[in-house]
């Protein structure tokens, strides 16, 4: 597989009135191509840094990112336009910057396709067609505050892909959405991900989206946590089971997050005794008469 996204050792670090905040601290990240990942973490995990770098509007203070085959350190200011506006694609939580209020859907996406530089004879057949994919045809003459949430939304989806990326970005996209609505979302960025092969990154605080992807990696601290991977099987009876599994991230140097509430369940702090068996390594809060003075 090749990756699309690939991050090693991302740093970033902002300084703000001599307070240093490390956002990132070390963030290994590889999505193959077409692959549906989510990111999830709680606020303040870093989650729109490493969008913000991905999106080539922000640079790390160290490491290496590598988006569609650009390096994203290594670009200027053109090659940065450039790749903004050819190889990704982004839905933002916020309807106002996704799409402009006194436009149409099919205006909104006629422009998107003009500033992609497609063909102006092939606009408007791209119009429908796009609209068509993300079942919102019915709109195509209503502005924005004439559809629901869920329309908004996926005509957003349409927009981001005008310029064929290969790439899609969505921060919170269903972060204003009602459970109904998030669901057409999340279906209709499944959609254009099986259909169309983009690759799609979704960035969110909502920790159900591990119901709705294949793969969600969690953001703890700047760094990788855990890995939810989502398997489906036909079971005796040939009616499909889901099966989630939850996987710790052990980095290039071995260090590893263990889970909050293991953390909380068995008060593990500070040092902790390892033990290694033949094949699983054990991990033993230490007592207080234990722990070197
Ligand atoms: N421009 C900045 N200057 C100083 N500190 C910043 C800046 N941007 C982010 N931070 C800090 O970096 C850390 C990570 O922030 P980030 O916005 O990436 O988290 P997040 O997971 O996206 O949070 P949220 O879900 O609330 O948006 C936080 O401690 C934040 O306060």
């Amino acid at each position: 597989m090749t990756a699309q996204i690939e991050c090693a050792d991302l740093v970033r670090i902002f300084s703000a009135e001599g307070v240093e905040v490390q956002a990132l601290q070390g963030l290994t990240l590889r999505v193959d191509r077409g692959e549906l990942t989510a990111v999830v973490g709680a606020s303040g995990s870093g989650k729109s840094t490493l969008l913000s770098i991905l999106s080539g509007l922000d640079v790390p203070t160290a490491g290496s990112a590598n988006v569609a085959g650009h390096d994203l350190l290594a670009m200027d200011t053109r090659e940065r336009t450039a790749y903004r506006r050819h190889s990704v694609g982004f839905v933002w939580q916020q309807t106002s910057r996704n799409l402009l209020p006194y436009l149409t859907a099919g205006e909104n996406l006629a422009m998107a396709l003009a500033v992609a530089r497609s063909p102006r004879r092939q606009r408007s057949a791209r119009v429908g067609e796009l609209l068509d994919l993300l079942e919102v045809g019915a709109v195509r003459d209503r502005r924005p505050a004439q559809m629901s949430g869920g329309q908004q939304q996926r005509v957003a989806i349409a927009v981001a892909l005008a310029n064929a990326p290969e790439v899609l970005f969505a921060d919170e996209p269903t972060g204003e959405l009602d459970e109904a609505s998030s669901q057409l979302v999340f279906d209709a960025l499944r959609d254009v991900n099986e259909r169309l092969g983009v690759t799609v990154l979704i960035v969110t605080h909502d920790q159900r989206v591990s119901h709705q992807v294949r793969r969600t990696v969690q953001i703890r601290d700047g760094r990788l946590s855990t890995e939810v991977l989502r398997t489906t099987r036909l079971d005796a009876q040939g009616v499909e089971q889901h099966h989630a599994e939850e996987y710790a991230v052990l980095d290039r140097v071995g260090r590893l997050q263990l889970p909050e509430e293991y953390l909380k369940a068995l008060s593990l702090k500070d040092l902790v005794r390892l033990e290694l068996e033949p094949d699983h390594v054990k991990v033993h809060p230490t007592a207080d008469e234990e722990a070197p003075s």
